[in-house]
């Protein structure tokens, strides 16, 4: 019972220490984990996916503004409207005209429609004539209706293989201001889908075009968000159908969204020239991978900084108990055990001698007139013999029997398996070794004599009658004249 009381404390001392440092630990990681979150979700809202948009923008700006120049220099060209007004003659001078225009500034492509004749002239010649029931032909009344003096639209261009163009379509008016036909320059997207591209594959994050309507109008050459193509609405893409709805308003901004797991920040930025939003996205598992990872390093050196804590801490308790134990249990001064640890001892030995009914003596060994030895040489001479005097008890004594320095100058033996007869002369051979003894002290040789009181274990005895016979010996050998061995046998 004493050993599990002991134990106990121990437990809820590593317990306690356990939860300090598990909940300390886990505090300061968890709180660095969603500061460096928070630092990261702003580098990505306010810096990372505003910049992507700036630069995809000016980009775009950056290859618009050319052909935008140029178309405006074809529609205010005189040779192209007096040709025109002159009724169109000769085919190949206006061809010349567009392909001259094309090759000199890079374009993909360049035209010419009359409103007179529905004619599309191309750099290598008419192309067809357009129509007002054909879908493909719809911008060119378009044009035609609006009130600004050009557009920038997107399209495939049917002169090359449908590829993706931006055209810039200016009205083409005579002297007097009347609509006469729509010129403008191509140029194909594949530049800012390069862009989109490397971008996406640089830093991680989507980058697509949807126009008003929600419809995807140009993205990667992998797609755009969750590989949808152009053409499809946002509606129809799981996770979006309803960001529409949830734009930023007026135009532009930041938003964030949710994909089943995994969160999205967004930015969105209105295009004027195109009437498109740029749509520039990130999901937040690759950023925060990196700060998870170290969360979860974190956490691992935690673990073993307490496992290592908790070792030492319970090691260290466990000396500091055993040591603790030792000193309840021994005599400093001769390092014998003392009354506590004897009595530890004893009834153990008492039990097993009454139930395997083998004989066992108390010997109740006293110093004579240690007093007079303490006042005449000092009290730390009276240390030394009573050190002097373990050392020999010790050393006389076999390794069973039980020794302790019962308090002050007195000391009890419990010799195993030897009745009083033995015991005697056990103790009149210490007697003697006793009275023979010098104990050197300060250039001094001091001597000591000894009374010692017998007696034998009796079936019925406790520790307490057994050593209060022994005692009763011991009077009697102090009052019979000290230095001598006296029995008190079980029987009395
Ligand atoms: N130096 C020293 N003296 C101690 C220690 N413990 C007890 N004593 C002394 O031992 C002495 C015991 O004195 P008494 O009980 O009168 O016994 P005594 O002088 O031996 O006389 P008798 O036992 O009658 O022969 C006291 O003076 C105590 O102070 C100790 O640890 N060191």
């Amino acid at each position: 019972m004493a050993q599990r009381s002991l134990h106990s404390p121990r437990l809820s001392l590593l317990v306690l220490l356990c939860l300090l440092l598990v909940c300390g630990f886990l505090a300061t990681s968890l709180a660095s984990y969603y500061a460096s979150r928070d630092a990261i979700r702003d580098s990505i809202v306010n810096t990372e996916l505003p910049l992507t948009s700036d630069t995809v923008y000016s980009e775009i700006q950056k290859d618009l503004i050319r052909p935008v120049l140029i178309s405006s220099m074809m529609s205010r060209d005189t040779f192209v409207r007096d040709w025109v007004m002159s009724g169109e003659q000769d085919v190949g001078q206006l061809t010349r005209y567009l392909h001259e225009v094309q090759n000199h500034y890079g374009a993909f492509t360049s035209f010419f429609i009359s409103e007179r004749t529905h004619t599309y002239y191309q750099a290598k010649g008419v192309l067809k004539q357009v129509r007002e029931d054909e879908p493909r032909d719809a911008w060119y009344y378009r044009v035609r209706a609006m009130q600004e003096p050009y557009e920038i639209n997107v399209d495939p261009d049917m002169a090359n293989q449908d590829r993706l163009t931006f055209f810039i379509n200016y009205k083409v008016l005579d002297y007097d201001g009347q609509f006469i036909g729509a010129t403008g320059v191509g140029l194909t997207v594949d530049a800012v889908v390069k862009l989109i591209d490397q971008y996406q594959r640089k830093y991680d994050r989507s980058i697509y075009f949807v126009d008003t309507q929600g419809k995807l109008t140009l993205t990667g050459a992998e797609g755009g968000p969750f590989g949808a193509r152009v053409g499809q609405s946002l509606q129809d893409i799981a996770g979006l159908e309803s960001l529409l709805h949830k734009l930023p308003t007026p135009q532009s901004g930041s938003f964030e969204y949710q994909e089943r797991d995994r969160g999205h920040f967004l930015n969105v930025r209105f295009i004027p020239e195109l009437n498109w939003y740029l749509f520039v996205d990130k999901h937040d598992r690759q950023a925060f991978a990196g700060i998870r990872h170290s969360l979860y390093l974190n956490l691992l050196a935690c673990l073993l900084i307490t496992a290592v804590v908790l070792g030492l801490v319970g090691l260290a308790v466990r000396r500091y108990q055993r040591n603790i134990e030792a000193l309840a249990t021994t005599d400093a001064l001769t390092e014998l055990p003392n009354r506590h640890g004897f009595d530890l001892l004893a009834s153990q030995a008492l039990r097993e001698a009454q139930r395997n009914q083998n004989p066992l003596s108390a010997l109740l060994i006293d110093l004579d007139h240690f007093k007079v030895l303490n006042d005449t040489h000092g009290h730390l001479a009276g240390d030394q013999v009573l050190r002097g005097f373990a050392s020999l008890l010790r050393n006389s004594l076999r390794q069973s029997d039980i020794l302790c320095r019962w308090g002050g100058e007195e000391f009890i033996v419990l010799l195993k398996d030897t009745d009083h007869h033995a015991a005697f002369k056990l103790a009149e051979k210490l007697r003697q070794q006793i009275d023979a003894a010098q104990f050197a002290y300060n250039g001094a040789n001091l001597q000591i004599a000894t009374s010692i009181g017998i007696t034998d274990l009796r079936q019925d005895d406790t520790l307490h009658s057994l050593i209060l016979r022994a005692d009763h010996a011991l009077y009697r050998a102090k009052q019979s004249g000290r230095n001598r061995v006296c029995v008190e046998p079980a029987g009395h």
